[in-house]
């Protein structure tokens, strides 16, 4: 991995604003189009808002998600809620938006439509949580053999965390081997706990922290943007 060590979230998000929107320009320039998919939960709030303030030709972006819980969209948990409120705002407001959840009904109907308008990113930058999780990839799920698969043709799976309450909801998730076969990948964290975790992560590979499979690629190593 690449580490990006920084004395604040503030800038840590300005810096990696900057370098998502460099990336998704390159894909512009190269493509006329840019797919982009970003993470939920509490921490990407001023990454996001410092994104959505960069100088690109956002009506040339598609936004989606590397995950969702699987929830009506105006539910307080919702990820696409968050990416509506702090990215599809100001310049990105131009921007298209692929919501993996429509009404939050039926997960497995909501995986088969999200599943047809998939496109596979060229940016995407994931969270973590103090559990080893990215994504919907959490440790003792019941299908996570199947999201970690090296070879897995699917981009999207279900995912029932074991651990409710503490991670309430089923999700939708991007496999590993979506996110291997994604283009730019970053990973934003803050804290000593999740620095913990994440070393713990790079020394061995482990079912029990799925990070640690994206870590352990040498091809193309995560950028990781950390900061205190
Ligand atoms: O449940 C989730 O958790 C992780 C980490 O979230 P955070 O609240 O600790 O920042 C997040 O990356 C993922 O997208 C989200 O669904």
């Amino acid at each position: 991995m690449n580490l990006h060590a920084f004395a604040s979230a503030a800038e840590a998000s300005a810096a990696l604003a900057q370098a998502v929107a460099t990336d998704l320009a390159a894909a512009i320039a190269a493509r006329g189009q840019a797919v982009l998919a970003v993470s939920g939960g509490r921490s990407p709030v001023p990454f996001l808002q410092a994104l959505a303030a960069q100088d690109i030709p956002w009506q040339q972006v598609t936004v989606t998600l590397v995950d969702e819980r699987v929830v009506a969209p105006d539910h307080a948990d919702s990820n696409a809620g968050l990416v509506r409120e702090h990215l599809l705002q100001g310049r990105a407001a131009v921007a298209a938006f692929l919501p993996l959840v429509n009404d939050g009904a039926d997960a497995a109907a909501e995986l088969a439509a999200a599943a047809v308008l998939w496109r596979t990113p060229d940016v995407t930058v994931l969270g973590m949580g103090e559990d080893g999780h990215t994504a919907s990839l959490f440790p003792a799920a019941s299908n996570l053999t199947e999201g970690l698969a090296a070879a897995n043709p699917a981009a999207l799976l279900v995912v029932v965390p074991p651990a409710a309450p503490a991670a309430p909801h089923t999700r939708i998730s991007m496999t590993l081997a979506e996110l291997q076969r994604s283009g730019k990948l970053y990973l934003a964290i803050a804290g000593e706990t999740k620095r913990r975790v994440l070393d713990n992560a790079a020394a061995a590979v482990s079912d029990t922290l799925p990070i640690s499979h994206l870590l352990s690629a040498t091809a193309r190593p995560l950028d990781v943007y950390w900061s205190a």
